[in-house]
């Protein structure tokens, strides 16, 4: 099928195209897509409850007199045991958490996405809070704590609200400010609450998201939060609360903001913190350490076998570590691992390192090079991008494997991880987009073949290029608005492009079969055979 994507559908889309580490906040799951992007990933930082058994939500005494609101809100999964676990003793034991803020500026949103596996989308449903709703982490995460998740239309001057009491046990005191919208009413909120929490529990941590900041621009963001820092701050100055200090994050339930945030609200509330970083950073080392010893058993014996073999060294899971950490992490291992292959007499043996996760791109491009090494074709098909780009106005192309989005090949300019993406995420659209409109009615036929053909203009005058080349292989490009002008160049360029990818293939077809027919005589040894089975022409043997 071919999906052409006029400009005006997309148009505006720029570069929100489902980026893992931005969903779009309206990518409504849909049926059948075929996502191939890792799925969010959960705080590190954060033990995640999807491990853990669901929360115990517990009912607890109305914190009002009488019934006015301020009530607890009854769960139905009530367990038999919550009776004697939520003594005031205990209660008391643990830190307090009160998320608090204007109507619909997204507090539930937050408790749910963060600690009950709620997808983001989900929470367009979620009914406005009428009482506090009083959630126990303690079963189903390392750290002890409740959240207590306010309804908007809380009042202090209600006399049947006891907030003093709420605030002596407080820990720490999240306002969400609803970033797009007007926030003048939020902030004039914000600063009665604070003030009042403040002078019965000066110890409270009180903590701003700005959130929904999913909608805003990057300079849009900055300002916002500068804005809102200025005005909180001066409003406490003016009534000589200076002293009372507000801790500003910028979050959206959409990305991992809203974990992050909450990770260093958790992290303040934690005493053991310091001793815990020292821990967790012995056990990174010497989790390694035996991975290393691992590493070079394996590679050394594999090298004495087959010295043709590549050694690829990936060290993963690198979405938990700074930046700093990640290429701290790298250079300790390299290091390390050389020096092993030094004092064994390996220095020939070379390993080559990437950082990776399964929680961004990292992964796919490490495969990429990895499987790069592996094409006999690639200095044939470098140039032949080369040659299509540089008579086509095309800024740049890669030939992509559809299935993995690994990219087989691309022309020799550098590859900047924005444009792979980019380009990761248009392959993502085009299949969901066939997998649900192109099939035939009875669900027969596939969701890319060889009239598979997208388009797709982005906001910032960048044209993205899809187009199919073989079975498997897609040809990506990227190029700007005024050089798609020339569309007839283009597409003539391509289909020259597209002969010679199938050229170039079917003459290692031949190749391979010679070499198959040279297998099958007795004495040949199948060690010899390097090149992958490649499937890179829809005919032929491969
Ligand atoms: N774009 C965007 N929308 C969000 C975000 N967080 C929450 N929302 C939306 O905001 C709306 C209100 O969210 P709620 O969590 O019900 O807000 P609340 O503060 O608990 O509201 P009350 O219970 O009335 O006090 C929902 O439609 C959410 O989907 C966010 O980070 N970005």
């Amino acid at each position: 099928m071919s999906v052409q994507h006029s400009a005006e559908s997309l148009a505006g889309s720029g570069a929100n195209l489902h980026h893992p580490h931005h969903p779009h906040p309206h990518h409504l799951p849909l049926p059948h897509a075929h996502h191939h992007h890792p799925h969010l990933p959960h705080h590190p930082h954060l033990p995640h409850p999807h491990h853990l058994p669901h929360p115990q939500l517990r009912k607890e005494e109305d914190l009002c007199k009488d019934g006015l609101g301020y009530g607890v809100e009854e769960e139905e999964e009530e367990e038999e045991d919550s009776e004697e676990d939520i003594s005031p003793a205990q209660d008391n034991d643990k830190p307090k958490i009160l998320l608090m803020g204007l109507r619909r500026s997204g507090k539930s949103s937050i408790q749910k996405v963060v600690f009950h596996k709620m997808s983001p989308n989900e929470t367009l449903f979620l009914e406005s809070t009428n009482k506090i709703y009083k959630d126990d982490i303690s079963s189903s995460s390392f750290v002890h704590f409740q959240i207590w998740d306010f309804p908007g239309q809380v009042d202090f001057f209600d006399p049947t609200f006891d907030y003093e009491m709420i605030f002596r046990g407080t820990g720490a005191l999240i306002f969400v400010i609803d970033a797009q919208d007007d926030y003048m009413e939020a902030l004039g909120r914000l600063h009665l609450t604070v003030s009042r929490a403040y002078r019965v529990n000066p110890d409270i941590n009180f903590e701003v998201f700005v959130h929904k900041v999913d909608g805003l621009s990057d300079d849009h963001k900055i300002e916002t939060q500068r804005d809102i820092h200025q005005r909180a701050n001066d409003d406490l100055a003016d009534a000589g609360l200076d002293k009372l200090h507000l801790s500003f994050y910028l979050t959206s339930i959409y990305d991992h903001s809203i974990f992050e945030a909450f990770s260093k609200v958790v992290q303040k509330l934690i005493p053991q913190l310091p001793t815990l970083e020292n821990l967790l950073n012995i056990f990174i080392s010497d989790d390694y350490m035996e991975a290393l010893g691992r590493l070079h058993l394996t590679v050394s014996r594999a090298y004495r076998v087959n010295p043709d073999i590549n050694f690829e060294v990936f060290v993963h899971k690198v979405d938990g570590l700074s930046d700093d950490h990640k290429i701290e992490t790298q250079r300790d291992i390299h290091q390390r691992a050389n020096d092993d292959l030094a004092d064994a007499g390996l220095d020939k043996l070379h390993l080559s390192f990437y950082l990776t996760s399964i929680y961004d791109h990292s992964i796919f491009e490490a495969f990429s090079k990895v499987v790069q090494k592996l094409i006999p074709q690639l200095p044939t098909l470098e140039n032949l991008l080369n040659i299509f780009i540089s008579n086509s106005g095309i800024e740049k192309a890669f030939l992509f494997d559809v299935l993995s989005k690994i990219y087989v090949a691309t022309d020799s300019s550098p590859v900047d991880m924005q444009s792979y993406e980019l380009c990761c995420d248009m392959i993502d659209v085009v299949i969901d987009v066939s997998c649900i409109y192109g099939l035939k009615e009875d669900g027969s036929g596939t969701a890319y073949d060889k009239d598979s053909l997208a388009i797709i203009k982005l906001n910032n005058t960048t044209v993205l290029y899809l187009k199919e080349v073989t079975k498997f292989l897609a040809l990506v490009c990227i190029l700007r608005e005024e050089s798609f002008e020339k569309k007839g160049l283009i597409d003539y360029n391509f289909h020259c492009l597209r002969k010679a990818i199938h050229e170039v293939f079917e003459v290692t077809v031949v190749r391979r079969s010679c070499l198959d027919d040279q297998l099958d005589s007795p004495g040949c040894s199948s060690s010899a055979v390097k090149a992958p089975v490649l499937n890179g022409t829809p005919r032929g043997r491969m």
